[in-house]
């Protein structure tokens, strides 16, 4: 099967500092990973030189079949969806059409369609007329949410989607993410929430300071080992009826 993201041995610097140190990432078709690590350790970096919106000085980076390089615009767009972690809008266009603007590849009609469609899976469907500057900040987060999974690209990478929201649309959000992957779509998705990343994510990766310090099934990226030195945190990962759940206290 041919990967839906491959990020491989990347490097990149922000500010004259390197931000990635030879990290790696790969995404299935089918499948969710997650991307963890404390604040700065280079995630939102990571997705972002694996969509050519920073510039990396070594590695490679497929999507699918094809190097990024060799992409036109338009063929990127219908690849990849992009939910970046920076929800600030501009103009106050009515949640529809902002939704809409996910499926640029659909004639306006069918967009706006999809657009509602969208908007309906994420809770919002009330506020489809509604500009996205006169909403709650969870609400405008839900309307870029629907204009993500408006794109119905192969790969979907959301930058923290959770933030900032309550913890129902967290997990709808997230239940919708996997249910994009269950459709085929390849999902990559930073996290904070380590609980939940653990429940919802197949593999998890773990980055700190630009590198992958750990990968795999999320049991054992967060080992205790892991938890302590890149975290801070004292503690482990728990099977409960509701999923796993991280039980862990500071350092
Ligand atoms: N525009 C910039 N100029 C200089 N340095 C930057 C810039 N953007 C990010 N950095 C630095 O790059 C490093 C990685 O940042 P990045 O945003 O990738 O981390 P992150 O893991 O996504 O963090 P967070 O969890 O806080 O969102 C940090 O040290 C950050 O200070």
């Amino acid at each position: 099967m041919t990967a839906a993201w491959t990020l491989a041995s990347l490097k990149a610097a922000q500010g004259g500092q390197s931000v990635l140190d030879g990290a790696s990432l790969i995404v299935q078709p089918g499948e969710v990973v997650g991307i963890v690590g404390p604040n700065g350790a280079g995630k939102t970096s990571l997705l972002r030189a694996g969509l050519g919106l920073l510039k990396r000085s070594a590695g490679e980076v497929w999507m699918g079949q094809h190097r990024l390089e060799n992409l036109s615009a338009a063929r990127l767009a219908a690849s990849v969806g992009y939910l970046p972690q920076d929800r600030r809008v501009t103009w106050n266009l009515i949640a529809e059409q902002v939704a809409s603007l996910g499926a640029v590849d659909l004639p306006d009609e069918k967009a706006l369609i999809t657009a509602r469609d969208c908007l309906a899976r994420v809770g919002v469907a009330g506020l489809a007329k509604r500009g996205v500057l006169d909403m709650s900040g969870g609400e405008r987060a839900r309307v870029l949410l629907a204009r993500l999974l408006a794109t119905r690209a192969p790969l979907l990478v959301a930058d923290e989607p959770i933030a900032g929201l309550d913890p129902d649309a967290q997990l709808l959000t997230l239940e919708l993410l996997r249910s994009e992957a269950a459709a085929g779509a390849g999902v990559a998705v930073t996290l904070h929430d380590l609980s939940l990343a653990a429940r919802f994510c197949d593999r998890l990766t773990v980055i700190d300071a630009g590198r992958v310090v750990a990968e795999g099934k999320p049991s054992e990226a967060l080992s205790p080992e892991i938890l302590a030195r890149v975290f801070r945190l004292e503690g482990e990962v728990i099977a409960t009826a509701a999923g796993p759940v991280l039980a862990a206290r500071r350092l």
